[in-house]
């Protein structure tokens, strides 16, 4: 499993502001929707692509177009649906499965409630959305779900991830690592004994849907 944490300036500034109590609900909304913009910016570097020729109006010019079938972009709700319209943006012709998952706030067991994906992922380049990654159970089921119907790879991109989560993670993949990417715009210190990432950023659904 290879974990890329993007390091760059207008990242960590977004990212700052997000992690801000101060930052309301509204902000922290177009915050997290720029910073997935960016995030797929390296997320989508392997993204599969056929050769083709297109002319301009001088002269034929080589060049590429998304390849078939088409990346499936997959947001695990309630969270993850802040990061849908900052990746639909970048690749409009993705097609869109969703995953409904809660974490118990006491045991921290993970409880899938909506599955509406493909039932056959044979081949197929996923891409899940995800802001937080802190024990790492909620990734490990969803990527188990995709890589279990099929993908070929997934790449899940995170705001936030712990060390912990990371290492757990690769640990519950087992020999389905090797298929699994995960891109984040930060690594924190520490999960705290309840399960949230330190220093963090709080609860991210809370924060974006403004439930607290
Ligand atoms: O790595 P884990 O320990 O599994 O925790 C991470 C999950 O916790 C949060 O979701 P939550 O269960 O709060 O649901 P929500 O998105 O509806 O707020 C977050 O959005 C992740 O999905
Ligand atoms: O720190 C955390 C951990 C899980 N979920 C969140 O929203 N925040
Ligand atoms: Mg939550």
């Amino acid at each position: 499993m290879e974990t890329v944490v993007i390091d760059h300036p207008l990242v960590s500034h977004k990212l700052t502001a997000l992690r801000d109590v101060r930052t309301d609900s509204p902000t922290f909304r177009r915050l997290a929707d720029e910073l997935v913009t960016l995030l797929a910016y390296e997320a989508t570097r392997d993204v599969r692509v056929d050769e083709v020729t297109v002319q301009t109006p001088l002269a034929p010019a080589p060049g590429v177009r998304l390849a078939k079938p088409v990346p499936l972009v997959v947001p695990i709700l309630r969270a993850g649906l802040g990061m849908l319209e900052g990746m639909t943006r970048l690749i409009p012709t993705s097609e869109v499965g969703f995953i409904g998952m809660v974490r118990d706030e006491r045991t921290l067991t993970v409880t899938t409630y909506a599955n509406r994906l493909p039932d056959d992922l044979t081949g197929r380049q996923c891409y899940v959305l995800d802001p937080m990654l802190a024990t790492g159970g909620t990734l490990a089921t969803a990527l188990r779900l995709l890589l279990d119907r099929g993908a070929s790879h997934a790449t899940a991109l995170c705001l936030l991830a712990a060390p912990e989560g990371l290492a757990a993670l690769r640990e519950r993949l087992g020999e389905h690592a090797a298929r699994v990417r995960i891109v984040t715009a930060a690594v924190d210190e520490r999960l705290n004994e309840s399960g949230f990432i330190m220093p963090g950023l709080g609860d991210a659904g809370d924060r974006l849907y403004g439930t607290v």
